[in-house]
């Protein structure tokens, strides 16, 4: 009895900090972009069933999924498919939505210039100005493999995609959604623009 009302004592406590905080009721669109393999549907399925990670075909169209919470805010979010013959799609669902989720595969050297090029296109793009663009540098459990957040920078010229995005627009994170972790960053970083 007396343990119960401590925890009602303490959600309550929590609860009004949190309205304090302005998180409450809280929503938001997401886009989820990328080249294919980079892990997209594997997050969002992640994120969707609280931890459940297995194998997915690649997406071949836009998937909207259900709403799901993280951060305490409710999203949805639209999972494109990464392949080339596909991302001429990715603007169109760019418009619909709050923030840009563009995740990179950190282990994959061979494909880095063609991510790059991928995300400055997108930057240039009309529909993107003002939108908070968070790069999500997936696969950092594979410790032997994946490039260090410096070279990577370096490589996709982080500082030109921020002086055309506006500083405060563009963020990156080193995440594994192999292992959960890194991508509530993310969240949070996003939940100050909605
Ligand atoms: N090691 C490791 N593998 C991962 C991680 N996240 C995803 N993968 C693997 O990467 C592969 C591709 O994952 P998907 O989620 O299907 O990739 P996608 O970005 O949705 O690809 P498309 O739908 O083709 O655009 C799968 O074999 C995943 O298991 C991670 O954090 N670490
Ligand atoms: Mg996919």
């Amino acid at each position: 009895m007396i343990f119960q009302s401590i925890y009602e004592t303490w959600r309550s406590l929590l609860d009004t900090l949190w309205k304090a905080l302005g998180f409450e009721g809280k929503e938001g669109s997401l886009v989820v972009l990328g080249l294919d393999n980079a892990g997209k549907t594997t997050l969002l399925h992640r994120l969707r069933t609280g931890g459940d990670v297995r194998s997915f075909p690649p997406t071949d169209r836009p998937h909207q999924t259900e709403k799901f919470e993280s951060q305490n805010i409710k999203f949805q979010a639209w999972d494109m498919g990464g392949h080339e013959a596909v991302r001429h799609l990715w603007e169109d669902y760019v418009c619909e939505c709050s923030a840009v989720l563009f995740l990179i595969d950190a282990a994959d050297t061979k494909r880095l210039e063609e991510a790059s090029f991928e995300l400055d296109a997108l930057i240039g793009e009309k529909v993107v100005k003002g939108l908070p663009v968070a790069i999500l540098l997936n696969k950092c459990d594979l410790e032997e493999e994946a490039m260090s957040t410096t070279e990577i920078c370096k490589r996709i010229q982080y500082d030109d995609l921020r002086r055309m995005q506006g500083e405060d627009n563009i963020s990156i994170f080193r995440i594994s959604v192999l292992r959960g972790e890194g991508y509530q960053s993310a969240f949070r970083w996003i939940a100050d623009f909605l």
